[in-house]
């Protein structure tokens, strides 16, 4: 199956369950991947299929007595646009940790274009960009010094990383700013360096935890122009995201998770089907409460 992008659909769907040994989930995941094989879309008949970007397999990671990812897996097509959305706490941000090679899994692996992320970490995240979640940046070095930064720590010359750089500020409408203290700039602004330092060196994966988040509209759309045409030129991006209109016109694929298990998963149109990819996200996950109590916030009152 491939979406209009023609990225082939391999996204997969794990039961939802909690047993007590995770390392079963992992290893029953691994099967069910196996059985519903890599759908090997419109490739040369006997071709091998090319390996996902990102290829989730049994993830599992608990903090304490809190299962936060239950047996996770997915694999993430090249040459997509895959959003992740999922509820607050959902798991998200853990499993892209866990991705991405910020949070070692309990259980379970992660390949970066066919190269497993904790055997090989140098190979595999010379391929990612990443945007975590909370980034904490070297806020004592100005913009355009943090991109500088960023470049030579990824192995640029210093040529390539003082023009890339003066191109990711225009780009970021950053430029009037590159002498600014990034410690002094706005949400926006940070997240917006942040994003520029993942993209420095030209990674084929992007893995974005919340890109949009406070970032104004007009950059956003900037950002998302920028983001498209990545994808255009065989790059495959990742975000999460809670803005589910967003993430339908975004993106070509999209998982839902919740309660640390993908419920679903696949292209954009195939998952939400005749519905808003919200009304089917809503259906999925549930929790919608009735407008019952609260009554004090309706009363209008004098008092205090
Ligand atoms: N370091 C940690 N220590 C303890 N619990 C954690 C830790 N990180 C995450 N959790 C818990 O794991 C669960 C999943 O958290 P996670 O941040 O992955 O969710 P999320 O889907 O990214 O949520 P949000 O949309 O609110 O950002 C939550 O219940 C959270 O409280």
């Amino acid at each position: 199956m491939t979406d209009g992008s023609g990225a082939a659909t391999t996204a997969t769907v794990v039961p939802v369950t909690s047993p007590d040994d995770p390392s079963q989930v992992a290893d029953q995941g691994a099967d069910q991947v196996a059985r519903q094989g890599a759908d090997p879309g419109p490739a040369t008949p006997g071709a091998p299929a090319p390996p996902a970007a990102l290829g989730l397999r049994g993830l599992w990671k608990k903090f304490g007595d809190k299962i936060a990812v239950a047996g996770i897996d997915l694999d993430v097509p090249a040459g997509s646009f895959f959003g992740l959305v999922g509820p607050n706490g959902a798991g998200k941000t853990t499993t892209l940790s866990m991705a991405t090679g910020l949070l070692r899994p309990d259980f379970g692996t992660a390949h970066v274009l066919g190269t497993d992320l904790w055997a090989h970490p140098d190979e595999a995240k010379a391929r990612l960009g990443i945007l975590p979640d909370g980034v904490r940046l070297f806020d004592r070095l100005t913009g355009a010094q943090l991109l500088t930064y960023a470049g030579l720590l990824r192995g640029l010359d210093r040529s390539t990383v003082a023009e890339r750089t003066e191109e990711l500020l225009v780009a970021m409408d950053l430029t009037a700013d590159r002498d600014t203290f990034v410690v002094d700039y706005s949400a926006g602004m940070t997240k917006k360096v942040a994003l520029a330092s993942a993209m420095i060196h030209a990674p084929r994966v992007l893995v974005l935890d919340e890109p949009f988040e406070a970032v104004d509209p007009v950059s956003a759309a900037n950002i998302r122009d920028i983001l498209h045409s990545y994808v255009d030129g065989g790059g495959t991006v990742v975000v999460s995201s809670h803005v589910m209109d967003l993430v339908q016109r975004m993106c070509s694929h999209v998982a839902i998770i919740a309660g640390g298990h993908v419920l679903d998963a696949g292209t954009v149109d195939a998952v939400r089907g005749e519905q808003t990819l919200e009304d089917r996200f809503v259906e999925l996950v549930g929790g919608r409460r009735g407008t019952e109590g609260l009554a004090w916030l309706r009363t209008s009152s004098d008092s205090g």
